[in-house]
């Protein structure tokens, strides 16, 4: 197998299959979750709005897929410093039934200079999800744009109890970067390898994927880069996976 194809083949197991869009409706959420189950491998999971989570339930359920975890996010995409707010959108992801919620960080009081909020919205957001439920954290790099501000944010959330750092909402101009992504990888190096790193935003391609996944490998080494500790966040990335690995992009089981 080339080493683009074993890109692919991992990059796959990695991924939150993701539409977040405002014309998102439940058939459009049944038939994520049915192509999130290939013939070459599911993906680790579908990030959807919280609205949407019963319906992927039962799809899941319908199709007898127990492996494939449900994200959703909450503050999503304005990332205000609403610590209320945030916590009551959390609660409720987790009381529909969420696997992992993904939360936007209150970037852009960090960059007015207010450090703490982000710090009490990440800590309290941790809390409503408990022990089983993902807290992963959007930092939003490319509105922060500075690596000093990258890094701080990065910081704070592993601080406050993150288990994972994510790039992006995939809802700015500058999405997931290979640069960000070093910042923030060096970040969980220094100071807690538990936490996972997801790219997300703008990964479109096996050959996107696989310059991630090396960085990755050489930042964390090759055996961190796990469905625990790595994600990519994307949207239309897996036609070019299913294509560089030679699978049609049909899905694996029937109607109902
Ligand atoms: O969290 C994932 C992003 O919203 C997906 O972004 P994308 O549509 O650019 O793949």
């Amino acid at each position: 197998m080339s080493d683009l194809k074993i890109a692919a083949k991992t990059a796959l197991s990695l991924m939150d299959l993701t539409t977040l869009n405002d014309t998102d409706t439940n058939e459009i959420i049944t038939e994520l979750c049915r192509q999130a189950d290939t013939t070459a491998g599911q993906t680790a999971a579908v990030c959807i709005h919280p609205q949407f989570i019963p319906a992927a339930k039962k799809t899941f359920k319908t199709l007898n897929i127990e492996n494939i975890k449900i994200a959703t996010v909450t503050n999503f995409p304005h990332g205000n410093d609403d610590v209320n707010s945030a916590v009551l959108e959390t609660k409720s992801a987790v009381a529909l039934g969420a696997d992992e919620v993904d939360v936007v960080f209150p970037y852009k009081a960090l960059i007015n200079g207010d450090i703490q909020v982000g710090f009490d919205l990440v800590k309290a957001c941790k809390l409503a999800c408990g022990d089983k439920v993902l807290l992963k954290v959007i930092i939003e790099s490319g509105e922060l744009k500075t690596t000093h501000l990258i890094k701080q944010a990065s910081e704070i959330a592993i601080d406050a109890g993150a288990d994972f750092i994510k790039t992006s909402t995939g809802k700015v101009d500058v999405n997931a970067t290979l640069e960000s992504a070093e910042i923030m990888l060096n970040v969980i190096k220094q100071k807690n390898t538990n936490v996972g790193f997801k790219a997300a935003g703008g990964v479109k391609t096996a050959k996107d994927a696989k310059q991630y996944l090396d960085l990755a490998s050489d930042i964390m080494g090759i055996d961190w880069v796990k469905p625990e500790h790595f994600r990519f966040g994307a949207s239309s990335l897996l036609a070019d996976l299913l294509s560089t690995l030679n699978v049609d992009h049909q899905v694996k089981q029937g109607g109902y």
